[in-house]
């Protein structure tokens, strides 16, 4: 049996010992109570560090408009340093609805967009320094349509080039606005202050292999600037215009079918950027579906001419050539190649027979189906790409210093081919440019444009003389495209 002292010394030990405990509870629990403080900063500055990551890399999710200035200072930069100027270009700004606005502003782009004969129709055209944008804008003012252009000058290429398209613009009274096509509040500015009856949207991230080196400047462009052109149209536009768009021939992707059909299999896409086309089609199946909007996409096939896209390969093997530089060719490749008149001859075909939209931006409910349309416009006679070359070298009066290559894995298809018969039989779309007259036009523009040496120039001439083209003589832009 223990003493007194004993128990008195056991009871001692249990109350040292728990006290020990306690207190190492208690140390315990400040030591957890101080560790999680510091684990609280810790997550605190993680969280923070990650979001400003995040809203560096998709500022888009972040902000409501946000302007995507995608790669590229020059066609001729290499692929890792416009990979690079990418990420670091991508960035986020204010909308442009807080610098445009006013009674003063409203009035200049309400004249714009007014049409100036009877039956005219009131266009806004996004994209509207880009190549084929510029011309469309251009055809529809020389027909007294009312044109207001939207463009975001990136510098994917040279947008000296896209200033000068816009010189000619505001020269023939179209205003062309410096906005991004993301900036849901201008657009909803835009519907707001002008009845336009059609959008023609052209805006978008070009090129089939450079979505191997900035995939995400095509999904802001084709993917989310689609959505927000739709969205805005159809929300904040009363009434709502139709809306015809950039589709693309690539996403008839690995069809071996030709000539190439809207009704064959567009769900094999060989690149990103066909891909971002091909949903571009979902997303207006849905506005239409839903918000009563009237959509029509167009599929262009390798679009060329006059005031052309630089990335482009007849365009940078003509430098190319002139330079002395060599260039790469893909052996088996063969395009549908279709001259810039031709395909805005279809585009305004396109906007005249698309149909009203039925929805109202006020209910949000729609009175019956809208139309939803998509037309092939190419030219219906593929050429291979090495013919392209032996034209451009007969022109410029230089060979060129090919390399002939097995085509890489570059999102490349081998050939394109256009069935236009829907587009002939709705609405009278008729290509009639060959490659050789096509490519005639060209040189004059691109010889007169980078002021190239007379003998260059000469050979042009002459080549232009000896055989007159189909079409009338055209070194600039041709207002009546
Ligand atoms: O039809 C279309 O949908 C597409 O047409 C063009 O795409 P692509 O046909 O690839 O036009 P280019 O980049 O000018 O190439 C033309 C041909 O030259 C070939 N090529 C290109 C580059 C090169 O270095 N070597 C070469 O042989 C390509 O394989 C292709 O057959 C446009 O760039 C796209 O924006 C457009 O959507």
């Amino acid at each position: 049996m223990p003493t007194d002292a004993a128990a008195k010394g056991v009871k001692l030990e249990r109350y040292a010992s728990g006290s020990a405990l306690l207190l190492r509870r208690v140390a315990s629990g400040k030591f957890v109570a101080a560790s999680s403080h510091l684990l609280f900063r810790a997550t605190v500055l993680a969280t923070l560090a990650l979001v400003f990551l995040f809203a560096f890399h998709y500022p888009s999710l972040l902000s409501r408009s946000f302007s995507l200035v995608s790669a590229d200072a020059s066609s001729s930069s290499s692929g890792s340093s416009r990979h690079t100027s990418h990420r670091s270009l991508l960035m986020s700004s204010a909308s442009a609805a807080s610098v445009y606005g006013g009674e003063k502003w409203e009035k200049e782009i309400r004249r714009s967009a007014k049409p100036r004969r009877d039956g005219g129709i009131s266009v806004l055209v996004t994209g509207a320094a880009g190549f084929v944008g510029s011309h469309c804008s251009l055809a529809l003012r020389a027909r007294g349509d009312g044109v207001l252009g939207l463009d975001n000058f990136n510098a994917y290429y040279d947008p000296a080039l896209k200033r000068g398209r816009q010189r000619l613009l505001s020269d023939r009274g179209v205003v062309v606005l410096d906005a991004d096509i993301n900036d849901a509040l201008l657009l909803e500015k835009l519907f707001e202050a002008v009845p336009f009856t059609h959008v023609l949207h052209l805006a978008a991230q070009a090129g089939v292999r450079y979505a191997m080196e900035a995939p995400l400047t095509y999904v802001a462009s084709n993917v989310a600037g689609l959505v927000t052109v739709f969205e805005t149209a159809a929300k904040h536009a009363d009434p709502q215009p139709a809306i015809v768009w950039a589709s693309s021939s690539s996403v008839y992707g690995l069809n071996t079918e030709a000539p190439f059909s809207e009704e064959h299999r567009t769900d094999r896409p060989a690149s990103l950027y066909a891909a971002t086309k091909k949903a571009g089609e979902a997303i207006a199946h849905s506005y239409n579906h839903i918000y009563g909007l009237s959509i029509t996409g167009l599929r262009f096939f390798t679009v060329y001419g006059p005031w052309g896209r630089p990335d482009m390969a007849y365009f940078s093997f003509a430098r190319s050539i002139v330079a002395g530089d060599p260039i790469t060719l893909y052996a088996e490749a063969r395009r549908d190649f279709t001259y810039i008149d031709d395909v805005v001859k279809g585009c305004v075909g396109a906007l005249d027979t698309a149909g009203r939209s039925t929805g109202s931006a006020r209910t949000g409910k729609k009175s019956g189906p809208a139309p939803l349309r998509v037309y092939n416009l190419g030219n219906t006679s593929p050429v291979p790409v090495t013919r392209m070359v032996a034209i451009l070298e007969k022109l410029l009066g230089r060979k060129a210093n090919k390399r002939v290559v097995t085509m890489p894995s570059n999102g490349d298809v081998p050939f394109t081919h256009a069935n236009v018969s829907h587009a002939a039989h709705d609405f009278g779309y008729r290509p009639t440019t060959s490659l050789d007259a096509g490519l005639r036009h060209f040189v004059d523009w691109f010889v007169d444009y980078y002021k190239l040496d007379t003998k260059i120039a000469k050979v042009a001439t002459r080549a232009t003389d000896k055989k007159p083209a189909t079409k009338k003589k055209a070194p600039a832009m041709s207002a009546s495209s």
